[in-house]
């Protein structure tokens, strides 16, 4: 997950390959309930693992419910029904499916067993409306306390006491503001059929059907087995009992499939974009998300747990639609719209404004700042394609689904008025899509190609102990970019010849050598031919060894293709001697580090002394100068500066200073 203050991507020019899904948010927190409240365990294969499920998962461990992972699978030992904690204060994060399902579970035990329980969530949550649910509940007889603002989280329910309900009068909900009303309802509601069948009465035009199908499949694999009349009233047996189903799989998220749905129809051109975890078979109604796509011009196959997406119409066909079935995907069109051949129209959305965020309007705001022409309206939006693209820095509102949409953006240069142009997509805050796919940007990039030239580099050159390493790992950790550190390929080439008898002059079998090496750097770690040698790389005495190897032309070609391998999406942070001169001449950002020998000798000191080695500084000193020497003379990419290089002397500058120095220029160079 990138947890980057904001994050680059490039502008992609192809999609293919395959992405496997996380779990369904809808399914994972549903099942998890449901498992809880039953009696004995359930063995949940494929949950999604990410911030609204991880609010569930604490809130059912603080109710008394076991946990234990095996593995990939969850064990849920649920509470069968009775309290095992009479107090809690659970904390649901922005989780509609947690704070809704477990404020109407808890109010029907607290009530029939006495119990009192607050719920809260972050600061938006408390902006999202729970009222109708709340209201419910109170004809039911729960209490049902407002901490804050009535008809909105935080609440209490319970007080301690134990009292009947009246389950025999039918309970009426609103299902126009959200169905995760009714959902609640019908997932606590079997914990109170004792005396007899309880009677839902749906009040108002129920919004996003499907999410009720998915609830009443579930309960049905829960041995419950609700009886209805359309989407207008539901009856709960008389006598329910969760019974755990012993183990339950939680299909890939339809929702997050649909951004590779539009990524399929947008660049699918070469080969498809195929999704597994989600297929055409799937419970969830927002799989219908692929009629939609069809619409505009997809070419969709699908079979059960996979689908596969390629170009068809281009640019895409503009769409209106009723969208009230699949109101998360929906989204994704308003993204897709930015692709097509005139304006889309998206209606029946009117749920988008008490959403993560007001989705209408953030949509809108967006939309407009790549270039679109937007109108908005109580419960509609019209996108009509940019006519001029313009790059743009996304906001993204703590919500996941808008920084997902957003990332389509970079597919820029494909817009048939792109004019040729390509631009890069600034998502701010990326963080946010933990709320249901954290490794939503690590799969994108998977998948695409982007443009030529588009993948951003930031060279940092400088001589030995001039703190480039430190200032470069820096760098790409708050740009959430790729890090080569080209010394370590020089470190390891000569570590490489240590092990295999090769002299350090025999340059042929240096080269051959260097050209077959086999490095892997997992974070801070590097491994050669398996070997662990994050130690050893960093030794003087190795990076004596790697001046002698990196004076050999033919070792430094044969690094070459290594070295621009490490190019990759999102952007590259590259340090070394000749990043900026040679290896990346047309880097975006070029930087060359020095800094006083006598600074430089005292920083090496310190860090050999603080790692327990013994050192002399003025050994020191008179070794760095003379590694400058040879580094400066040699008659291949000596070091020195880029004509164009920012110069940067870091004496008397600390780490922190020297970042935000280079984060500044590359900033200014950047067209955000
Ligand atoms: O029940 C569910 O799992 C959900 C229902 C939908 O909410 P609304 O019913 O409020 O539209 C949907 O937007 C949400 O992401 C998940
Ligand atoms: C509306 C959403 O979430 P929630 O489950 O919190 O309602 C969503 O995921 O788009």
């Amino acid at each position: 997950m990138y947890t980057t203050a904001f994050l680059d991507l490039p502008p992609f020019v192809r999609a293919g390959g395959t992405v496997r899904l996380p779990g369904s948010k809808s399914i994972s927190n549903r099942v998890l309930l449901l498992a809880g409240l039953s009696e004995g365990v359930t063995a949940v294969h494929d949950l999604l693992d990410s911030d609204d499920t991880k609010v569930m998962l604490e809130a059912l461990a603080r109710l008394g419910c076991q946990l234990e992972r095996q593995g990939e699978v969850l064990q849920v030992t649920g509470i069968g029904g009775r309290l095992r904690t009479r107090e809690a204060q659970l904390f649901l994060g922005n989780a509609g499916t947690a704070m809704r399902p477990l404020t109407a579970a808890l109010a029907v035990l607290a009530a029939r067993q006495g119990g009192s329980f607050e719920l809260s969530g972050v600061p938006r949550m408390h902006e999202r409306p729970i009222g109708d649910l709340v209201d419910a509940l109170r004809q039911l007889g729960c209490p049902v306390t407002d901490l804050g603002r009535a008809g909105y989280p935080p609440l209490r329910v319970g007080d301690g006491t134990e009292r009947a309900l009246d389950t025999a009068t039918p309970i009426r909900v609103r299902g126009d503001v959200s169905s995760q009303f009714l959902t609640a309802l019908l997932l606590a509601l079997p914990l109170v059929t004792q005396d007899g069948p309880v009677t839902i009465q749906v009040e108002g035009e129920l919004i996003s059907k499907p999410y009720i199908d998915i609830t009443l499949r579930l309960l049905e694999r829960f041995g419950i087995a609700v009886q209805r009349d359309g989407y207008a009233c539901f009856v709960i047996p008389q006598g329910s009992r969760y019974r755990s189903p012993g183990r339950i799989h939680v299909e890939g998220d339809a929702s997050s499939a649909s951004y590779f749905v539009a990524i399929g129809a947008i660049a699918g051109v070469d080969r498809p974009v195929r999704i597994e975890g989600v297929g055409l078979d799937s419970i969830q109604g927002d799989i219908r998300f692929v009629d939609a796509a069809r619409a505009m011009g997809a070419q969709v196959e699908g079979g059960p747990g996979w689908l596969e997406v390629r170009r068809g119409a281009w640019p895409l066909k503009a769409l209106t639609l009723d969208c009230n079935h699949i109101p998360d995907a929906a989204m994704t069109l308003a993204v897709m719209a930015l692709y097509a051949d005139g304006p889309c129209r998206l209606t029946g959305i009117a749920s988008w404004r008490v959403k993560e965020t007001d989705r209408i309007a953030a949509m809108a705001a967006e939309l407009r700042r790549v270039g679109a022409t937007v109108v908005d309206g109580a419960d509609f939006i019209e996108v009509a394609p940019p006519k001029r693209w313009q790059a743009a820095a996304l906001q993204t509102y703590d919500d996941h689904r808008m920084a997902m949409c957003g990332s389509l953006a970079a597919f820029n240069p494909l817009a048939a008025n792109a004019g040729g142009g390509a631009l890069p997509v600034r998502i701010v805050d990326p963080r946010c899509v933990g709320k249901t796919f954290p490794d939503y940007f690590e799969a994108l990039f998977d998948l695409v190609t982007p443009s030529a030239g588009g993948v951003p580099v930031l060279a940092v050159d400088g001589p030995t102990a001039s703190g480039k390493g430190t200032l470069a790992a820096e760098l790409a950790h708050q740009l959430g970019y790729h890090l080569l550190d080209s010394g370590a390929l020089y470190r390891a080439t000569a570590l490489a010849a240590q092990d295999a008898g090769i002299s350090l002059e025999d340059e042929p079998a240096l080269a051959e050598l260097a050209a077959r090496l086999e490095l892997r750097f997992t974070g801070h770690q590097v491994f050669l031919a398996g070997r662990d040698i994050t130690d050893p790389l960093r030794l003087e005495s190795t990076g004596g060894m790697a001046s002698r190897v990196s004076v050999h032309p033919a070792v430094r070609k044969a690094l070459h293709a290594l070295q621009l391998s490490f190019r990759r999406a999102p952007g590259l942070v590259a340090d070394g001697r000749d990043m900026g001169t040679v290896v990346f001449p047309e880097a975006d950002l070029k930087v060359f580090l020095t800094a006083s020998a006598d600074a430089r000798a005292e920083r090496r000191y310190k860090q050999l002394i603080s790692k327990g080695n013994s050192a002399n500084i003025d050994s020191l000193r008179a070794d760095l100068q003379m590694r400058d020497e040879r580094d400066k003379n040699r008659a291949v990419a000596p070091l020195k500066p880029a004509e164009d290089a920012m110069l940067l002397d870091n004496s008397h500058l600390s780490v922190e200073a020297s970042v935000e120095k280079v984060l500044g220029w590359w900033q200014q160079r950047r067209p955000f």
